[in-house]
């Protein structure tokens, strides 16, 4: 028995942090949205109750420090589910991109293996198993556009964002999350304006949705990466009509409206990124499974 499943990447179009916690983590308040960038992850029921990672990527870990592997993990221990899995990530998501590719793969293995196994729970109890893997991992089970808080495992749904291209462009450095957060100065922090974000959103206004992208970790990486700035600087000079760093980076995404200006920036970018890529926004929230 086997059931494939799409793990679609995730863009922050706004990202604030409102203190550190006592727990260590911070409080965030962030706009996510899921783009048509996806993982596919195949899931195939074995017999014996092992848990196996495939996958062809030499920066996606195959054992215990998988996150769709801790996924599995999870519901067999929670479920006591005595039956086996392979995983196989066939991974187009660039690793360590702020890009949520880790975690989409475990929100996808968690719908996935909920339906394979017909465990028949539903996606609020997927998205909360999925908050003990990881803080990304409740908002990649629903999918779609939303705001989160709390550590950012708190999903309140929002209206998808006007019909747009999102062109990505990652430079070959990757960016460990925790390494960004420590260097935050959440005394400095310029507050984005989350809530005028959620108007674009809410009044389908593409050019106030471009005014309102911001993100507090973004100069934190710039800082320790500076060819992040340059992306940024390419994104604008071919003429993305926003630009913003997502999550804690690198990758840099810029919005477009038009087709017709899309080739522009993806070839202006190809020059500078290994890892280009035209997509558009999701929308849509994902299906059960
Ligand atoms: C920054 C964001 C924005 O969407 O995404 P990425 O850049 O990783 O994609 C998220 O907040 C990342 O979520 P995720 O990658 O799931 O983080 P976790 O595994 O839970 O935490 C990794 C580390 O980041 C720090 N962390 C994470 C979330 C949070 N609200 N406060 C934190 O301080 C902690 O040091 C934690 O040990
Ligand atoms: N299925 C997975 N895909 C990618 N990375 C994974 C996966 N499972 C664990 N990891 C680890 O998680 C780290 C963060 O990866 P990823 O989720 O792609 O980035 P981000 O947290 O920036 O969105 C990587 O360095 C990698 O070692």
């Amino acid at each position: 028995m086997k059931t494939l499943v799409k793990a679609p990447a995730k863009i922050n179009l706004s990202l604030d942090v409102l203190h550190k916690r006592k727990d260590g983590f911070h409080e965030v308040e962030m706009v996510m949205t899921t783009i048509d960038l996806a993982d596919r992850i195949e899931l195939t029921q074995l017999e014996e109750d092992v848990i196996r990672i495939l996958s062809h990527n030499r920066f996606v870990p195959d054992d215990q420090r998988n996150l769709a592997y801790q996924a599995a993990r999870l519901l067999k221990d929670r479920l006591q589910i005595k039956k086996g899995v392979a995983i196989s990530i066939d991974k187009v998501i660039p690793v360590a991109a702020g890009l949520a590719g880790g975690s989409s793969d475990a929100a996808a293995t968690l719908r996935g293996l909920n339906q394979l196994w017909d465990l028949g729970l539903s996606l609020e109890e997927l998205a909360k198993l999925g908050s003990e893997i990881g803080s990304d991992v409740s908002f990649c089970v629903y999918g779609g556009t939303a705001l989160a808080t709390g550590r950012g495992e708190m999903i309140q749904h929002l209206p998808a964002p006007p019909n747009c291209w999102v062109i990505l462009a990652k430079p070959t450095i990757g960016v460990s999350t925790a390494d960004v957060y420590k260097n935050l100065n959440v005394a400095a922090i310029e507050h984005p304006h989350t809530h005028e974000m959620i108007h674009s959103l809410k009044t389908e206004d593409y050019d106030y949705m471009c005014q309102n992208l911001g993100n507090v970790l973004e100069s934190v990486t710039l800082s320790m990466h500076p060819e992040v700035a340059q992306i940024k600087e390419q994104m604008e000079r071919f003429g993305a009509d926003a630009v913003l760093m997502s999550g804690s980076g690198p990758t840099v995404f810029g919005l477009v409206q038009f087709e017709s200006k899309v080739q522009r920036v993806y070839n202006g970018l190809r020059g500078f990124c290994d890892q280009v890529f035209a997509v558009r926004m999701m929308g849509e929230r994902n299906p059960l499974a």
